[in-house]
């Protein structure tokens, strides 16, 4: 004799049951995979889980069989857990958001035609963000579609360096970014009260990143540059999950106490697996006023030792893009708001970071010198 319990019943005593973290029904959540009633009364439920080795698996398998048990009918339950798949889980997510998709991040998208450098360095101070708003004004002098990033949390100084002093304007869920040289910056100063340190960590930061680069409305962007906090932190590492074609510009000075840390920087991009642009050397010599031999402040090589070092560790060439002098009006461009490459282009540090801008976007974007997301297996 067959089983007097019914799909129907069963399903509803399954509306009962709650996700324990999403606090929905499962039913409603797409978590039910199938329900079979055997002729004994034994009914097998398949249950999607929305991440493998979910924490409250044991939880939900306890609630399934206590619910399904209360149906006339049933003899016994078995569930059989499954894993969603990632379109499955992605449908999940745009339900709990009414309706709406997560914003994509547009530069991630396979066709994007947006280059994006991000700019590190090991050490602060070595003029990773000096370097950064050169850079973008010498490629918006050349002609390209340029935005900035500002994702040096703890150091943000780019708008300044920028003179971008409007603030972000807001359209329905949309950031439209200030516009300063005719490059799009956002940062993260725009978010906070007056110049007060953030300390957002982890999950925030990335959250923050992630806003940064999907819900601001920056166009078509030809490059976009982000300028990450020195270090091998969070952001670095947020960087390469949300934008993996990001390539990195490692900044570093002549000094080989600083060429060791850019190092180290730089070869966390084997275990990330983005590309390394190449290594740019800042405050390599200093001309003195009038002329004369150029004086090697912070020694010499830093840049070198770092692209050789980076070329051994990660077994592709890494090339020293250039050497930029030091030069105080530089300094004195980033405290008024306008790059020395804009103000002065014909002075050696222009010419070098201009130089540098032509080799960077000039190069078309292939798989050579891109390390692959593979390791041998067993490890
Ligand atoms: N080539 C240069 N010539 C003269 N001054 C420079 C040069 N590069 C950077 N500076 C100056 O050095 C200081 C540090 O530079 P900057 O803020 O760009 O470094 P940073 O690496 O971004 O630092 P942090 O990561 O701590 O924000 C600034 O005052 C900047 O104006």
């Amino acid at each position: 004799m067959s089983s007097t319990a019914t799909t129907e019943q069963v399903h509803k005593a399954l509306a009962t049951v709650q996700d324990p973290e999403i606090h929905r029904p499962i039913t409603d959540l797409g978590m039910v995979k199938s329900i079979d009633i055997a002729d004994d009364g034994t009914v097998s439920v398949g249950i999607y889980l929305t991440v493998a080795g979910c924490p409250m698996k044991g939880r939900i398998e306890k609630d399934v069989t206590a619910a399904v048990t209360k149906v006339a009918g049933v003899t016994s339950v078995r569930v059989e857990l499954d894993v969603m798949s990632d379109e499955q889980r992605k449908e999940l997510q745009t339900k709990l958001r009414g309706g709406q998709a997560e914003k994509e991040i547009p530069f991630a998208k396979p066709n994007s035609l947006t280059k994006v450098f991000a700019v590190a360095s090991g050490k602060g101070g070595v003029g990773k963000s000096s370097v950064t708003v050169n850079l973008a004004a010498a490629l918006a002098a050349q002609g390209h579609k340029v935005g900035v990033v500002d994702a040096d949390i703890y150091g943000h100084s780019v708008p300044r360096m920028l003179g971008a002093s409007d603030f972000p304007t807001k359209v329905e869920d949309m950031i439209l970014p200030p516009t300063a040289h005719g490059i799009k910056v956002i940062s993260v100063g725009m978010f906070t009260q007056g110049n007060q340190p953030v300390v957002w960590r982890g999950p925030m930061l990335h959250r923050a990143l992630q806003q940064f680069l999907a819900d601001v409305f920056w166009g078509d962007l030809d490059v976009l540059l982000m300028d990450l906090p020195p270090g091998t932190g969070d952001i670095a590492i947020s960087t390469a999950q949300l934008l993996p074609t990001a390539e990195l510009l490692i900044v570093t000075t002549p000094q080989m106490a600083a060429a060791e840390v850019a190092e180290r920087a730089g070869a966390i991009t084997a275990q990330t697996h983005q590309r390394i642009a190449g290594v740019i050397e800042n405050m390599s010599y200093f001309v003195p006023p009038g002329g004369g031999e150029p004086l090697h402040l912070f020694g010499e090589g830093g840049g070198q030792t770092v692209a050789d070092a980076l070329t051994k560790t990660l077994g592709t060439t890494i090339p020293l893009l250039g050497q930029v002098p030091l030069d105080t009006r530089l300094r004195e461009g980033g405290d008024e708001g306008t790059p020395l490459v804009l103000s002065d282009p014909d002075t050696d540090a222009s010419k070098v970071i201009s130089g540098i801008a032509e080799s960077l976007v000039g190069k078309p974007r292939g798989l050579a010198g891109m390390q692959l997301g593979i390791s041998p297996a067993g490890r």
